[in-house]
């Protein structure tokens, strides 16, 4: 009997440009494609509700495509250094192929999975290999600016592959879960109906939102800070598990001339932030600069509650978290704009946000999560200053949000452009600002100044 190959698969969830799959098929054995949905090694980091949601409907659509190619995937829970030793020992399996993560966890996981098998693992999930983009001194860059201008010297990435043509099936498949068997979906109550309305999980999917997206590209930079236009490429979630590599992405716009190479810049931020936490990785729970550490952060749990539900009397903020609540996204400017309201106006510790986007985003990601909580409190690696603090009703005007805070906030639907970034007399049924600006901003730089003081 030819001893399978397994390709196991985490946040890499393609066939095509999918360095795994290739070596796989290439080796000419039977191919046994795992997904292990390992709940321990990540501990307190278990994928939020929302990424479960993506998870279930990505796996149940890589499976179609395998098995339109007389393949299939396995499914398996538990740690997956276990997980895959027993199909080991059920199928004579020697060899896994996978592509490198960079979270903590995965690294140990990796380590664990090269103790009891082959473990090959490959790169392609981000357009450089991460770690190998290094000062002169052969030091990791630590702001954003210069890796990119070294990354560019690296770039474009390498045209991606193909799918492969066919993967023998073995002589007999291990047993599998069924993904009803793990119970990813919201049921009571089902909040996930935004979210189907929203998006097309999978590759083809990825694909649509490519096609969609290659027309705007070469106006990305006029259009990427309006909330109220589709301005930007919404290839996060898709991006995040896999289902379309970047260097697929880079190869499909950077042609379009305009503005794309802003765009394409924004995918190094991607990378950049994979470095950070091969650098970090507990970027996610501590300060890149220490001086925050006595920063006096309020306890505020109804404020907080308040911020979450969309009720702060800030209407743009309201609009985004209610569109993250809503549809697992919310636009990269609102975001900005709702993180500093949480650090600055309520003076609530940037990782209360940070785990709140990880349960309800479908693209919560690590690594960029962390690097742009800390970056917008000003406390990481690279990062806008503290006292730089941004005013949410003029940014609202200046970035035209009427359209986008009347679709997410129908209470003040009525309102005429004028008044809809600051509604002078709030509908009934809508909060009042939760704090003055004015107010809130002396707290905040009281806040800083105390913070130096302790320096
Ligand atoms: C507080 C905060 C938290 C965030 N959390 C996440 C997160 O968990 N996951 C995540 O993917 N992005 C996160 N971002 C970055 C950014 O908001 C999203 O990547 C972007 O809004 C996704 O929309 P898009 O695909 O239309 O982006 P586009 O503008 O079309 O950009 C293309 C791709 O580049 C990458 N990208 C763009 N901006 C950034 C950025 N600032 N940092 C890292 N990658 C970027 C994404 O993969 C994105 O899909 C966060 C930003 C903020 C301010």
């Amino acid at each position: 009997m030819t001893s399978p190959t397994i390709v196991w698969l985490r946040r890499d969830l393609r066939l095509q440009d999918q360095a795994a799959f290739a070596a796989a098929a290439a080796s000419g054995n039977p191919v046994i494609p795992v997904y292990v949905l390992d709940d321990e090694t990540p501990k307190h980091r278990r994928m939020g509700a929302a990424s479960l949601w993506w998870l279930h409907h990505s796996l149940e659509r890589l499976d179609a495509q395998l098995q339109a190619m007389g393949s299939r995937l396995i499914l398996r829970r538990g740690k997956c250094d276990a997980a895959l030793a027993a199909i080991r020992r059920e199928t004579g399996a020697r060899v896994v192929h996978a592509l490198h993560h960079y979270e903590p966890w995965w690294r140990l996981a990796e380590r664990a999975v090269g103790k009891a098998l082959d473990l090959r693992l490959h790169h392609g999930n981000f357009l450089l290999p991460p770690g190998t983009v290094t000062t002169g001194a052969g030091q990791p860059y630590k702001i954003y600016t210069p890796f990119w201008r070294a990354s560019l010297q690296q770039l474009p990435p390498p045209p991606p592959q193909p799918a492969p043509e066919t993967l023998p099936a073995p002589e007999f498949w291990p047993a599998s879960d069924t993904l009803a068997d793990w119970q990813l979906l919201p049921k009571t109550p089902d909040w996930a109906g935004g979210m189907r309305d929203t998006w097309t999980p999978g590759g083809a999917g990825a694909a649509q939102r490519i096609e969609a997206f290659v027309g705007r590209a070469r106006r990305y930079d006029e259009q990427r800070n309006l909330p109220s236009c589709s301005g930007t490429s919404m290839l996060s979630p898709h991006l995040h598990f896999g289902e379309v590599s970047p260097a697929t992405v880079w190869h499909a716009v950077a042609d379009a001339g305009g503005s794309v190479d802003v765009f394409l810049s924004e995918l190094g931020w991607r990378d950049y932030a994979q470095n950070l936490i091969l650098q970090c990785p507990d970027y996610a729970a501590r300060n890149g600069r220490a001086a925050f550490d006595a920063l006096p952060w309020r306890d505020a749990p109804e404020e907080l509650a308040a911020w979450q539900q969309g009720r702060t009397g800030y209407p743009i903020v309201d609009a985004g978290m209610r569109q993250l609540w809503h549809t697992g996204w919310m636009h990269n400017r609102v975001r900005m704009i709702a993180a500093s309201f949480l650090i600055k106006h309520l003076l609530i510790d940037w990782r209360a946000g940070e785990q709140w986007f990880w349960d309800t985003l479908v693209d919560a990601d690590y690594g960029a999560n962390a690097t742009n909580w800390q970056w917008v409190a000003g406390s990481g690696l690279d990062a806008n200053m503290f006292v730089r603090i941004m005013a949410p009703l003029s940014q609202s005007a200046k970035f035209d949000a009427a359209t986008y805070i009347r679709e997410w906030v129908p209470e003040l639907r009525h309102l005429d452009d004028a008044d809809i970034h600051d509604p002078q007399r709030p509908p009934r049924g809508y909060p009042a600002k939760i704090i003055d600006h004015g107010q809130a901003r002396a707290r905040a730089l009281a806040a800083h100044g105390a913070m130096k003081a302790q320096a």
